[in-house]
């Protein structure tokens, strides 16, 4: 059971949230095997090629792992009024839907036709910039990682970082220790924060410290689509 009060209010007071055990063992090693396949993937990204890291990803293709496409449905719904109340804060006017299927189809009639789940891997030495996940004009304001490795065992090094960037004060730091089947639920790329003189927004980014040894291979659930 996932206490989604908690998961609120870590995302209300840090722009990013731990959800522990999200995806059993099994499931993980199961859906970092299909990196090697092509079927699922749409394409694929070295990062070293657009300054992104050092590193790769594929995106996934439609229809979607039952898996992820399951959890992109079932997280949204409950994402959701938590995204509607950051927007209402930050005087955003973009309300969504209750379902993730109307959401979707928002993006899709604006040309944003294009599935953004994606698999990750990352050897010796790789890394990856902090960078935010947009996509195009429509944007759903949270997304989930989920590390697909165990962090001591598989790899070592290749932390989850994150960094909050403060209106004409200095960047915080944030770091998501995740273990193997652990979700961080985190903004895409700002988030409300209440001051003494109303609400203003910070600016996020998250991105993933240097591989030391060993393989890591996450996936990624960005809830809109892209051009
Ligand atoms: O590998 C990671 O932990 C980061 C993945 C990422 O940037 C994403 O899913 O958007
Ligand atoms: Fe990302």
């Amino acid at each position: 059971m996932i206490d989604w009060e908690r998961v609120a209010r870590e995302l209300d007071a840090e722009g990013g949230a731990l959800i522990e055990g999200l995806m059993p063992r099994e499931d993980c090693e199961a859906l970092a095997a299909l990196y090697p396949q092509g079927a699922p993937f749409r394409s694929r990204v070295l990062m070293e090629r657009h300054g992104f890291g050092r590193g790769e990803y594929k995106y996934f293709d439609y229809p979607l792992p039952e898996r992820l496409a399951g959890l992109r449905e079932q997280m949204y719904a409950r994402l959701a009024p938590i995204a509607n109340r950051w927007n209402e804060a930050m005087g955003i006017e973009a309300r969504y839907p209750a379902a993730h299927a109307e959401f979707i189809a928002r993006c899709h009639a604006a040309g944003q036709t294009r599935p953004t789940p994606l698999l990750l891997h990352y050897g010796e030495g790789d890394y990856n910039c902090l960078h935010q996940d947009l996509y195009g004009e429509h944007v759903f304001p949270l997304q989930l990682v989920i590390l697909l490795s165990e962090p001591g065992r598989d790899f070592t090094g290749g932390e989850f970082v994150m960094t909050e960037q403060r209106p004409r004060m200095q960047s915080r730091p944030l770091v998501l220790p995740l273990r193997q089947g652990d979700a961080a639920v985190i903004a895409v790329h700002h988030r409300p924060v209440q001051g003494a003189r109303g609400v203003y927004r910070v600016n996020l980014r998250h991105g993933v410290s240097r591989v030391r040894s060993g393989r890591r291979y996450t996936a990624g659930i960005i809830f809109h689509d892209a051009t």
